[in-house]
């Protein structure tokens, strides 16, 4: 049987922009005499749908969808197809919709195989929509026998996977049926896996580790289609492969990228390179095709072309600015240099190279004049203190306000630019320096900030030197550091880690890392403390396995023991 995987990137929400790109993909793989096209979960409408699912209309327009791609099967010669979709439960007991995948063949649903695993962790929230399936049958197609999986369905491994305890394991179930089997049915084990699987550090070489594995186990060939694309603060990699049955991957598609290929089960397996994830460069290089997918989807589905940025000379706007003009294209990133009396030299001209190197707009906006009007205002109720907090974060405050009217005025989005370690130790201004409709560095720690800005530089001087040299600097009073306030970051960035990605206690860190335990302890108590600046961020791409946002959820008004 000669498969197409069609790995696509649809948008929540847009049937009818999915289903053309459906009808595309289609077309492409009856050119290449596909025999099954394979779409990604939930493909008709995106994922994740979220609570767009509770409103019925949206499930019946699913619903709709999917007869007009059943009805791409018809006629003489053309594929079957299978595809991710919602719908709902005829009878329903408990939720009422269902994630599927349907097998479509000569214009009817042939099969559907409700989703069984729901995941309910970190960013997943499935078991809030979906009713899960309480058995598997397998189905088949042109004759042949398939067991049909829906993500999470693959995903039931102890060994990657120690605290999920799943009760069930569908493709176990799948393959008991299997074993009894007439033949020429049961001859060569085919798992088709239907996947929306987002993308962290590591992500794509535990998917491929972990299926090649249940490949093995089972002696099945395992092919796995992937969405691709971002939506909100998750970006898919696509990456979809066939993992044959000694558990080597045999094919396998584009990262970051729509694409379509075909695996034919007939012809002799020839084992292609996995990807490995292992060395940094490639880390470094999969982490900015992540952001910038995540940047471009994200403002082109929102319905925007431009984005604007504040460019301060320093090395986390100058990182986003790289990753907008990849994303956007130079003609559609504007930078806006907002000088105050504190700024140093380099600031402007900093920003000005950076902004040549790129080919995109640059302006300087003063924010001087404004700061002592607000100032002159304030001075009734400030007579008598100190410069302090409340005077430095007045400046970032201006510099969001003139952001923002300029977004306003011309309808780009405004890029926000801290990084993970600012983000996780509250060290950016509520309605300053946090304003923006996306953080698009807002999951990666400063030391990975320098890593990435080299990265930017790869083939030519993008990221100035200068900005990759100076110290960081807020540049909010005379001579500000921000080791006058955090730790050096080489020191910083590993406490974050532990702590938020592994809920490593403030004992395990000092001893694991050799550092005083109050200096972790101060670290946790920033982190701790700064909960609600978080919560009132913008949507952060996600690249690390945990980041800001709604995967990670924690109270703000809590007593906290640190
Ligand atoms: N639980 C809670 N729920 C909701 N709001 C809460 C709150 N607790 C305090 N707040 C509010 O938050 C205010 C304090 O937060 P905020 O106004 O942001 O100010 P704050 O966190 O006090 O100061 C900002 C810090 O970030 C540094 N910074 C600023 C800008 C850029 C950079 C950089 O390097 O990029 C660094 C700056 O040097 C300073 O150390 C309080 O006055 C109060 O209004
Ligand atoms: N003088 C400035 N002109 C324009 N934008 C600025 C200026 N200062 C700060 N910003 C904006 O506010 C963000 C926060 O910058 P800040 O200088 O406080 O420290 P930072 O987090 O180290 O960022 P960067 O490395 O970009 O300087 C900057 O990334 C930039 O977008
Ligand atoms: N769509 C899903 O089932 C997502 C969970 C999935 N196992 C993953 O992370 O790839």
């Amino acid at each position: 049987m000669r498969i197409a995987l069609a790995q696509i990137n649809p948008t929540v929400g847009d049937f009818s922009g999915n289903l053309q790109k459906i009808r595309e993909f289609t077309e492409c793989a009856v050119a290449q005499r596909a025999d099954l096209v394979i779409f990604p979960e939930l493909a008709i409408c995106g994922y994740p749908p979220a609570d767009l699912l509770e409103k019925e209309s949206f499930v019946k327009r699913a619903e709709a969808s999917l007869a007009e791609v059943a009805a791409l099967t018809k006629g003489e010669g053309r594929p079957a197809i299978l595809c991710g979709a919602a719908l709902s439960v005829a009878q329903p007991t408990g939720k009422h919709v269902r994630n599927v995948a349907a097998l479509l063949e000569a214009g009817e649903i042939r099969s559907l195989q409700q989703k069984m695993l729901l995941p309910f962790y970190d960013v997943f929230d499935e078991q809030r929509y979906f009713e899960p399936a309480t058995h598997q049958s397998l189905a088949v197609v042109k004759g042949q026998a398939v067991a049909l999986t829906v993500c999470e369905d693959a995903w039931n491994d102890k060994v990657f996977w120690p605290r999920r305890n799943y009760s069930v394991d569908p493709v176990e179930e799948l393959m008991k049926q299997w074993a009894v089997l007439p033949q020429p049915l049961g001859g060569q084990r085919l798992i088709l896996n239907i996947s929306a699987s987002p993308y962290w550090h590591g992500k794509v070489e535990v998917r491929q580790r972990m299926i090649g594995a249940l490949a093995k186990r089972h002696h099945a060939t395992v092919v796995l289609v992937n969405q691709v694309g971002a939506n909100d603060s998750l970006v898919f990699d696509g990456n979809s492969f066939v993992a044959g049955p000694d558990g080597e991957i045999v094919a396998q598609a584009r990262g970051f990228a729509e694409d379509l290929v075909i695996f034919d089960t007939d012809s002799a397996p020839v084992k292609v390179a996995s990807v490995p994830e292992t060395d940094a460069a490639t880390q470094t290089s999969l982490t900015w095709q992540a952001l910038v997918l995540g940047t471009r989807d994200y403002v082109r589905k929102c319905g925007f072309k431009k984005a604007l940025l504040g460019l301060s000379g320093g090395i986390d706007s100058a990182l986003v600015a790289a990753i907008a003009v990849e994303a956007l294209g130079a003609e559609n990133v504007q930078g806006i240099g907002m000088p105050s009396e504190f700024s140093s030299t380099g600031s402007v001209s900093d920003a000005e190279k950076l902004a040549q190197n790129l080919g995109i707009a640059f302006s300087v906006v003063p924010v001087r004049e404004i700061y002592t009007q607000f100032s002159d205002s304030l001075q009734p109720f400030f007579a008598g203190t100190s410069f302090g907090l409340a005077e430095e974060n007045l400046q970032p405050r201006i510099r969001g306000s003139l952001l923002m009217a300029l977004s306003n005025k011309t309808g780009a989005l405004v890029l926000t630019t801290g990084n993970k370690s600012e983000m996780a130790t509250g060290y950016c201004t509520l309605y300053g320096d946090m304003v923006g409709a996306l953080a698009v560095i807002g999951d990666v720690y400063k030391t990975e900030v320098y890593a990435l800005s080299h990265y930017a530089n790869r083939e030519r001087e993008i990221i100035p030197e200068d900005t990759l040299t100076k110290p960081p600097s807020a540049e909010l009073r005379p001579g500000q550091k921000d080791t006058d306030s955090l730790p050096p970051y080489e020191v910083l960035d590993p406490i974050l880690r532990a702590y938020i990605e592994d809920y490593v206690s403030a004992e395990e860190i000092a001893a694991k890392q050799g550092v005083d335990e109050n200096l972790v302890r101060s670290v946790i108590q920033l982190v701790e403390r700064s909960e609600y600046k978080r919560q009132q961020a913008a949507p952060v791409l996600k690249v690390s396995k945990k980041s800001f946002g709604m995967g990670r959820r924690f109270p703000i008004a809590a007593k906290r023991e640190v």
